[in-house]
């Protein structure tokens, strides 16, 4: 097929995820928890957004022409990998489709994309939308079924030509070890991450309060770059900090289709023991809590929207990637000091920097063994800007320019000149 007509199945498809938003959005919010609106007024437009972005792409990857020495003529060609094997989380399942399948079909792949078990339904929805824009059956297969049995199937295969992967740390470890020891398959990761969000001593406290509490509760808390690690400088921590549990405390919890709804439940019952056990574990430390701290309500998975203060680095709490509804307020005296602090930790996904002063940006910006720092915003997720990790936090690129080449072989063609002097 020719790459033009590759872009025009995905704008179609587009088109039609559009026309089927509403009952998209539904099932993403049936299938993950997270709250109705976040899913059709953020989440629908974005996955669009993704597809028309890889369409674009589609039809304008070549190689090159290239100098070499003597007389040849060297090209390169660009050539689809084969079969890429994908495994997505259950925290964006419709989101982490796009980011997986846009690049990879763009390019000229075949497809085969392993859902969490959590999360099965949006997947298999979409994957028949795509057919019905004319993808031809056999170039993108949707699995539903488990980690260590489908899953470590397509990573351990030798037919499969490259694996991306985004989940746990430990689950991506797994995943490099299959691969190495089947066929060295490449591997993209999109791991975990404890991401600081660093609040300086000029920043306007309430717009920061604001963001930091984004940062963090969105999507329940259950995001790979949660701002997990707010960092306040000392002056302005008090204020800071009385003003996050206020507005902790007006999060609206329940129902995910109810209007208004800020945070659904979390994800299950292991995810929700896991996170309730953290916070145990906050509540026996010297750590305050200052609110929450418990279930919320008698049914269903939802935890009271937490804050905690006085959080020391070598708290677990500090430590892990919680992956819940958990804010941890640490005060710093000196910029020095924070940059330490932050870059203090085996993960290096994401940072916020909140700071009026643009010296201090361009510093944090630089020293922070980061992926993405978001200066005065957080979370902005266009379909444009290149996300991954640093240390654990992963390997590669996805989304944007970058995550062409994990789709990509490149392919040297050499010929000899005849005649020298054309060169
Ligand atoms: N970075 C992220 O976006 C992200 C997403 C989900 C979970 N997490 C983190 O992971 C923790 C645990 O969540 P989880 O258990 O659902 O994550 P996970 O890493 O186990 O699951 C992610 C995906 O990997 C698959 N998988 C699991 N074991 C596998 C194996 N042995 N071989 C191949 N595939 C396998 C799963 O089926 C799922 O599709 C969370 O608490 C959170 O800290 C991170």
């Amino acid at each position: 097929m020719s790459a033009y007509e590759r872009s025009r199945i995905m704008l179609r498809f587009a088109d039609l995820v559009e026309e089927h938003s509403d009952e998209l959005a539904a099932l993403e919010t049936w299938d993950n928890g997270k709250p109705f609106d976040q899913a059709a007024k953020g989440e629908l437009p974005l996955f669009v957004r993704l597809f028309h972005y890889y369409a674009g792409w589609a039809d304008k990857i070549h190689g090159l022409t290239v100098p070499a020495d003597g007389p040849h003529h060297v090209q390169t060609l660009h050539e689809p990998i084969g079969v890429a094997g994908q495994i997505i989380p259950w925290n964006f399942p419709l989101i982490m489709f796009a980011w997986k399948v846009g690049p990879a079909l763009a390019c000229g792949n075949t497809v085969v994309l392993k859902t969490a078990e959590q999360t099965p339904l949006t997947a298999l929805y979409v994957a028949k939308l795509f057919h019905e824009a004319g993808l031809p059956p056999g170039v993108l297969n949707v699995v539903s079924g488990f980690g260590p049995t489908a899953g470590a199937a397509l990573a351990g295969h030798m037919d499969v030509d490259k694996i991306a992967f985004t989940g746990s740390t430990e689950t991506g470890k797994i995943i490099l070890g299959l691969a190495a020891k089947s066929n060295l398959k490449p591997v993209t990761l999109e791991l975990g991450g404890k991401s600081p969000f660093i609040v300086c001593k000029d920043a306007n406290v309430d717009q920061a309060v604001e963001l930091a509490h984004h940062a963090l509760f969105f999507n329940q808390g259950q995001c790979c770059c949660a701002g997990s690690r707010t960092f306040v400088h000392e002056s302005v921590y008090d204020e800071f900090l009385e003003k996050s549990k206020a507005r902790a405390l007006k999060r609206t919890v329940g129902d995910p289709f109810r209007k208004g709804t800020e945070q659904g439940p979390q994800i299950d019952e292991e995810q929700f023991n896991k996170i309730l056990k953290y916070i145990k574990s906050g509540q026996e430390s010297s750590a305050k809590l200052e609110c929450g701290g418990g279930r919320f309500g008698s049914k269903g998975y939802y935890i009271q929207p937490t804050v905690f203060s006085n959080v020391q680095d070598d708290m677990l709490i500090a430590q892990d990637e919680i992956f819940g509804p958990v804010q941890s307020i640490l005060k710093y005296k000196e910029l020095d000091e924070a940059i330490r602090r932050a870059n203090a930790s085996k993960y290096g996904l994401a940072a916020g920097v909140f700071t009026k002063d643009l010296d201090t940006a361009n510093t944090l910006s630089r020293a922070l063994r980061v992926g993405t720092v978001w200066v005065n915003c957080f979370d902005v997720f266009d379909a444009a800007i290149p996300f991954g990790g640093y240390k654990m936090s992963g390997m590669g690129r996805e989304k944007g320019v970058y995550s062409l080449s994990n789709y990509l072989q490149v392919k040297a063609v050499v010929t000899p000149l005849r005649n020298a002097a054309w060169l």
